[in-house]
């Protein structure tokens, strides 16, 4: 398949720090990919990076397969036929919505210019709107404006900055569903930052996790929950709660909530890699046992749409190498605070780091 954004050991410094290093990421053509990481990691840089707002300093940036853009060959943001939505659709509030839309158009002729604009104002619902001023429409209404006026010079790859993060939890679900059908439908790539990680499981292909300016790991979001690489890309995806491991003799481990067994393969990583100590503990690996002695108490309660949502500490002594202070599981039964409860392991193939 072919790539529409390649980029080979990119490094960007701005102000004599580097703030992105070693930067290695394919996108195929048609494929969205969310990126994802904690603030101040370089995601903004690395879109604005591609988009040409920022300079190279090392490496190479392939877009369109064909635009090779390195220190020495740089090209400017308008010949890169590549589009950006911003974090606040920086539309110009002197424009209406036409215009807004028809601003990067303008060098076509006539008859292609109106058929553009009409094509975008019927696929963004925003027909009857395209006289109006952005204070005079709704937040959504912008934002559909923004992505048409990305669309409008038809670039293969579209770069948007936290898209989502000013609008609405409900509306955003809708405007994400919209966006990524109508991106599938034109055929059109995608790159996205967001600090939500619900957001990437809705509107991705695949995620880039960053971590201080580097790219940690790059794969589907079902690949990077499964078996996250390091344990800051399953830090920052929450993919469960951390629980100090003790090395048995032969093909087990203990920990706080018991033993569990170990396949031959990861106890030999166990024995190769000495400062491996730490279980990443799922949610959906955690049963509640009525009939055994109870090894958590209750210390925090909410509810979501998976059910009760609870952070639970250990029973054992503080002083007990296995003890730990926040666990999180969901139940369907109803617990109270400060109860105990009888927690176990299910069998699994552990991930530890
Ligand atoms: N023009 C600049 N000059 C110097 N340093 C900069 C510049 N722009 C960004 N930085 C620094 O680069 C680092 C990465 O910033 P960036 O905005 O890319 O991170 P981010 O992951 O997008 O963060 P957030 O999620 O908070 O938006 C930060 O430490 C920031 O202070």
């Amino acid at each position: 398949m072919i790539d529409v954004l390649s980029i080979r050991n990119l490094s960007v410094e701005l102000q004599g720090k580097t703030i992105l290093s070693k930067i290695a990421l394919n996108l195929a053509a048609g494929d969205i990919l969310g990126l994802v990481g904690p603030s101040g990691c370089g995601k903004t840089t690395l879109l604005n990076t591609v988009a040409g707002f920022v300079e190279v300093n090392k490496g190479e940036l392939i877009i369109n397969n064909s635009t090779v853009i390195t220190p020495e060959n740089t090209l400017p943001p308008e010949q890169r036929n590549v589009g950006m939505i911003f974090q606040d659709y920086a539309l110009f509030p002197h424009l209406t919505a036409e215009q807004n839309i028809l601003f990067g158009i303008e060098h076509l002729p006539k008859i292609e210019r109106v058929e553009r604009l009409e094509e975008l104002l019927e696929l963004l619902a925003l027909k009857g709107l395209e006289k109006r001023f952005p204070h005079q429409i709704s937040g959504g209404q912008q934002q559909r404006v923004a992505i048409a006026r990305a669309l409008a010079p038809q670039p293969q790859l579209l770069l948007l900055d936290e898209p989502f993060s000013n609008i609405d939890a409900r509306l955003r679900n809708e405007l994400m569903v919209e966006l990524r059908t109508l991106l599938k439908k034109l055929k059109i790539s995608a790159v996205f930052v967001t600090h939500n990680k619900d957001e990437v499981f809705s509107f991705a292909d695949k995620i880039a996790v960053m971590h201080e300016g580097e790219i940690l790991q790059v794969g589907t979001p079902v690949e990077v929950c499964k078996q996250p690489k390091s344990w800051q890309v399953a830090d920052f995806l929450q993919l469960g709660s951390w629980l100090a491991i003790k090395r048995l003799d032969f093909d087990a481990i203990e920990t706080a909530l018991g033993k569990i067994a170990v396949s031959n393969d990861l106890q030999k990583k166990l024995n190769d890699q000495a400062q491996h100590t730490f279980l990443l503990l799922k949610p959906q690996n955690i049963k509640v046992v009525d009939a055994l002695e109870p090894n958590v108490k209750i210390d925090h309660i909410s509810i979501n749409e998976q059910g009760y949502y609870y952070v639970c500490s250990s029973l054992a002594q503080t002083d007990d190498s296995l003890s730990f202070t926040q666990l999180r599981f969901y139940s369907d039964q109803l617990f109270l605070l400060n109860q105990k409860v009888a927690l176990q392991i299910k069998p699994h193939e552990p991930v530890i780091f």
